[in-house]
C-alpha cells in the first residue's frame, strides 16, 4: 500500500514515455483515473487498489484467474495481446486494461512508478550475481553496511535465497523466509518502499540469473554490482554458458548499475568468465583478483592470505591508489576470502563514488575492514560448522550449500585433512539441470576417502533416478582412477546422516553438501522436513561426540 497513489492514466503515460507503447481500454475517463496503490503478478497475492500484472507462462497465463484478481480487488491489468483476449471474453470492459507487447519487462518500471523506486531513491542497492557466493557475499555486504550505518540510527535490508530482511543489525531484524532468491519485479518494488518506510539506508541483494532472464530486476537502478564467478549450473534454463554469460552480463550496464565490481580470479587454465565480464561491463569497471595463483592485474588484488581460527585474515591492495586494507572472515575456505574481498571492495568503491553520496565515507570503510571484523558473520547453511574437530574429542563437522560442480570442488578443497578421512554425504535437486550429475559424483570419490550419495530436494523426480546418474558418475571416476573412495547409496538422508557419523573417526571430517540452511526436502511436491544441521547434531550428540551449540536460523 503506497502513500502517494498513481492514476491508470499517470501509469500509461510513463510506459508511452519508456517505449513500451501502451494501448489502454476503455479509453475511459474514468479508466484514466481509476487509482493504483500497489501491484501483484500473483493472483493469490492481489490487494485491493493493486495492478495486477497478468503474464503469459510455462503453466499459465496469469489472465486465466482474473475472476479470483476481481475478487480480491485489483483496480487495472497490465498484460499482453492475449490477456486482453482472455479478460474481455470472461469479464468485458469490467476493469482498465493496459496492454504492452513485453508484460515482464514493463512491470518493473510500471511497479517503480507506482511504489516510488527512482535512481537516487533510498536504499542504496549492492546486487551481487554469479554461479557461487551470492548468499555468502551479501550477507557480508549487509554486515559490513550496518557496521557503518546502525551508528547513525540508519538500518540496512537483505533480500537472497535464504530471508528477506531489514533492521539495524542482523541480528535484530525483522525477517520474512524467502521463496525465491530474487522475488518478482512487483514485489521487488513494493519491498523498496517498505524499505524506505523502515528506515533503510542500503541493501544487499542477490542477483539469480534466472532473475535478469525473466526481467524481475527491472526499473531497479544498483549502486553497485558485483560479480563472482560463472561455472557450470541452470544450463536447464540458460541452454549453453554462452546464454548464461550473456544473461549475467545484462546486470553489469550502465544503464542499470552505477559500479560494476567485477571478480576477474583466472588461473589461465579455464576461459576467463571474468575477464570478459569486465570487458563486457559498460560504466564504471572496478576489477578483484583474489586468487594468488590468479596470473591476470586487478584494480584491487588480495595478497597475504594466512589462516585466523577456521578462516583466513587477508589483505587487500589496491594497485592504483597504494591502498592496503588488512581484514579477515571466520567462513573457512580461500572462496570466502573472496567472497569477502568482494563485499569489501564493493563497499569501498560506493564510498568513493561522487554521483551518489552515501552515510559513510571511505576512511570509515577502511576502519571498519580493519577494527569491525564484518566477515565473522555466521552465514546460514554456508561451511557452517557443526562440530569443531580440534580437540581430538570428536570428528570435525561442517554443513554447507554446495550442489554444483565448481562448488563442490572448492568446499571439499576447503575442508580436506592432512590427516583423518572425509566423509561425505552428497545429493542432486530434482528437475535442475541434470547434465551436473556425473560431474558431482566424480568430484565427490576423487576428493572424498567416503562418499554416501543420497537425497537432496527430487521435487518431481524420481530419487532413485537422481541418485543413479551420481553414482554413475562416481563408479566411472573410480574405476578409470583405480580410487579406494568408499561408495554408498544411503537414503533417507536422515540414515546417511547416521551412516556418516558412524564411519567417522574422532580425527576424521564430515560435510554434509547441497541442502546448506534448507529445512524441508521436496518430495514431489510434499515437503518432508529436515534439517542437515539439526541432523547432524542429532547424530554426533547420539555417539558421544561435542558440537557447537548453533541457532538454526
Ligand atoms: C523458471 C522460472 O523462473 N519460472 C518462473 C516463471 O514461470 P512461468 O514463466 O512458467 O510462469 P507460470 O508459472 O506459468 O505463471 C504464469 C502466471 O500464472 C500464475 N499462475 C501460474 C500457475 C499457477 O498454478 N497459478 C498461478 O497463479 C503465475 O502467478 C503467473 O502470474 O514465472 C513465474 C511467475 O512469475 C515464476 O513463479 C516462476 O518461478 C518458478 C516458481 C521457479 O521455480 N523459479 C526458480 C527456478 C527460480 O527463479 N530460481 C531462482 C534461483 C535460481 C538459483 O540460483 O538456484 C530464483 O531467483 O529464485
Ligand atoms: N566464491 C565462491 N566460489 C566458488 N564456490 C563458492 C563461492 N562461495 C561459496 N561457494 C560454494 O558455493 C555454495 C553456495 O554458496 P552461496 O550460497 O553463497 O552461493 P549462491 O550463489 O547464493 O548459491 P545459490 O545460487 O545456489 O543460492 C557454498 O556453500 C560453497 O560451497
Amino acid at each position: 500500500m503506497v502513500t502517494s497513489a498513481v492514476s491508470v492514466g499517470t501509469l500509461t503515460e510513463h510506459l508511452r514515455a519508456t517505449g513500451y507503447d501502451p494501448l489502454l481500454s476503455p479509453f475511459a475517463e474514468r479508466a484514466y483515473a481509476t487509482v493504483l496503490t500497489g501491484a501483484a503478478m500473483n493472483p493469490q497475492r492481489v490487494a485491493p487498489g493493486d495492478l495486477f500484472v497478468a503474464v503469459s507462462g510455462a503453466r499459465a497465463h496469469g489472465a486465466d484467474f482474473i475472476t479470483e484478481v476481481i475478487s480480491r480487488g485489483a483496480a487495472a491489468v497490465l498484460t499482453d495481446a492475449a490477456g486482453v483476449g482472455k479478460i474481455r471474453e470472461a469479464i468485458g470492459y469490467q476493469l482498465p486494461v493496459i496492454e504492452v507487447a513485453a508484460v515482464r519487462d514493463a512491470a518493473g518500471p510500471a511497479a517503480a512508478v507506482i511504489y516510488g523506486t527512482t535512481a537516487s531513491s533510498d536504499p542504496a542497492l549492492f546486487g551481487v550475481t554469479g554461479t557461487n557466493g551470492k548468499t555468502t557475499t551479501t550477507y557480508f555486504l549487509r554486515a559490513l553496511l550496518s557496521t557503518l550505518l546502525a551508528p547513525q540510527g540508519r538500518n540496512t535490508g537483505l533480500i537472497g535465497t535464504i530471508e528477506i530482511a531489514a533492521g539495524a543489525t542482523p541480528e535484530d531484524s525483522e525477517r520474512i523466509s524467502s521463496d525465491m532468491t530474487t522475488p518478482e519485479a512487483v514485489q521487488l518494488h513494493a519491498l523498496m518502499h517498505q524499505f524506505r518506510e523502515k528506515n533503510v539506508a542500503a541493501a544487499a541483494m542477490e542477483v539469480s540469473s534466472h532473475a535478469i532472464s525473466y526481467r524481475r530486476i527491472s526499473g531497479l537502478f544498483y549502486d553497485v554490482a558485483g560479480f563472482t564467478n560463472l561455472t557450470q549450473d541452470h544450463l536447464d534454463l540458460h541452454g549453453t554458458m554462452e546464454e548464461y554469460f550473456a544473461a549475467k552480463a545484462a546486470l553489469f550496464s550502465r544503464s542499470r548499475t552505477r559500479i560494476s565490481v567485477i571478480t576477474v580470479d583466472d588461473t589461465g587454465a579455464e576461459q576467463s568468465w571474468g575477464h570478459r565480464m569486465a570487458a563486457a561491463a559498460t560504466g564504471k569497471v572496478v576489477t578483484l583478483s583474489t586468487r594468488p595463483d590468479s596470473v591476470t592485474q586487478a584494480h584491487w588484488e588480495v595478497r597475504e592470505v594466512a589462516p585466523e581460527g577456521l578462516g583466513s585474515a587477508f589483505t587487500l591492495v589496491n594497485r592504483h591508489t597504494g591502498e592496503e586494507v588488512r581484514s579477515s572472515t571466520a567462513l573457512p575456505g580461500d572462496f570466502n576470502v573472496s567472497n569477502a574481498a568482494l563485499a569489501a571492495v564493493m563497499v569501498l568503491e560506493a564510498a568513493a563514488d561522487p554521483h551518489r553520496a552515501q552515510e559513510f565515507t571511505r576512511e570509515d570503510v577502511v576502519a571498519a575492514l580493519e577494527t569491525k571484523r564484518p566477515f565473522h558473520v555466521q552465514v546460514p547453511g554456508r561451511m557452517q560448522v557443526i562440530a569443531a574437530g580440534t580437540d581430538g574429542a570428536g570428528p570435525a563437522a561442517i554443513v554447507d550449500f554446495a550442489h554444483n560442480p565448481d562448488a563442490m570442488i572448492r568446499t571439499l578443497q576447503a575442508v580436506r585433512q592432512q590427516h583423518g578421512k572425509l566423509i561425505l554425504v552428497i545429493g542432486a535437486a530434482g528437475e535442475r539441470d541434470r547434465s551436473k550429475r556425473p560431474t558431482m559424483g566424480a568430484i565427490a570419490v576423487r576428493m572424498a576417502d567416503h562418499v554416501i550419495i543420497s537425497d537432496d530436494d527430487p521435487h518431481g523426480e524420481d530419487p532413485a533416478q537422481i541418485r543413479a546418474d551420481l553414482l554413475e558418475g562416481a563408479r566411472d571416476a573410480i574405476a578409470r582412477g583405480g580410487l579406494s573412495t568408499v561408495l554408498e547409496e544411503i537414503s533417507p538422508r536422515e540414515d546417511a546422516i547416521t551412516a556418516a557419523v558412524a564411519a567417522a573417526g574422532r580425527a576424521d571430517t564430515i560435510l554434509l553438501a547441497g541442502r546448506g540452511h534448507e529445512s524441508h526436502q521436496d518430495m514431489a511436491g510434499a515437503k518432508h522436513a529436515i534439517d542437515d544441521r539439526v541432523e547432524l547434531a542429532r547424530a554426533l550428540s547420539a555417539r558421544g561426540y561435542p558440537t557447537l551449540q548453533g541457532d538454526y536460523a
